[in-house]
């Protein structure tokens, strides 16, 4: 197998390893900022894109960072969000009564974190927040009140820390552009 494949069709590099690491510590000292450490919030990480924000996030927290997961899907192996959103993985947590801030690698047309943050409400959560280290300003189908933001970015198809095209390309460090000709038909 090529040892390079992970950078083969690549437009550009986004967000850099380096920028991306820089604007979680400022992040988290935000989030320190509104919570206090005797009620920390519940961590909702969403599958599988917020694998690398999660774990990262959750490491600069200098309070008990508990973690649940939910997988909802709407784009599948497509670019395009479906606009309907299926749970494929619940929360094993009760969250009623309790601060809920969701983690996320990317706000998009915004379809998936509304439905989302709608959900966790109707169950009775005190408060649920957003942090998505990307969101695509351009590109909001519907706006979703996020709390913390760590890059507004173009409405590019983009890959890497923890965003996949078909599965692939998760794994990469950086944020980059996918190549069009990689997905056009
Ligand atoms: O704002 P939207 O247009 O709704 O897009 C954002 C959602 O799309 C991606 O998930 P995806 O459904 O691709 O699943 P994945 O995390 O497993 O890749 C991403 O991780 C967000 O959850
Ligand atoms: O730009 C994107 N890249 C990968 N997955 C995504 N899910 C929503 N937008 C994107
Ligand atoms: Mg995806």
């Amino acid at each position: 197998m090529d040892a390079n494949s992970l950078g083969d069709d690549l437009a550009r590099i986004l967000v850099t390893e380096a920028e991306l690491k820089t604007r979680l510590a400022e992040l988290a000292r935000a989030i320190e900022a509104d919570y206090s450490a005797d009620e920390p919030p519940l961590l909702v990480g969403v599958l599988k894109g917020a694998v690398m924000v999660m774990a990262d996030l959750a490491r600069e927290l200098r309070f008990h960072a508990e973690m649940d997961w939910m997988a909802v899907s709407s784009y599948g192996a497509s670019t395009k969000s479906s606009g309907v959103v299926r749970i494929l993985k619940d929360l094993d947590t009760e969250i009623a009564g309790r601060d809920v801030l969701i983690v996320e690698d990317i706000i998009d047309s915004g379809l998936t974190l509304s439905w989302l943050q709608e959900n966790l409400a109707s169950r009775g959560a005190r408060s649920v927040r957003i942090c998505t280290m990307l969101r695509k300003p351009d590109a909001a189908k519907v706006e979703v009140d996020v709390a913390y933001v760590g890059f507004d970015i173009p409405t590019d198809f983009v890959v890497g820390y923890g965003l996949d095209y078909a599965e692939r390309y998760r794994n990469l460090r950086d944020v980059a552009v996918l190549a069009e000709h990689v997905y056009a038909e």
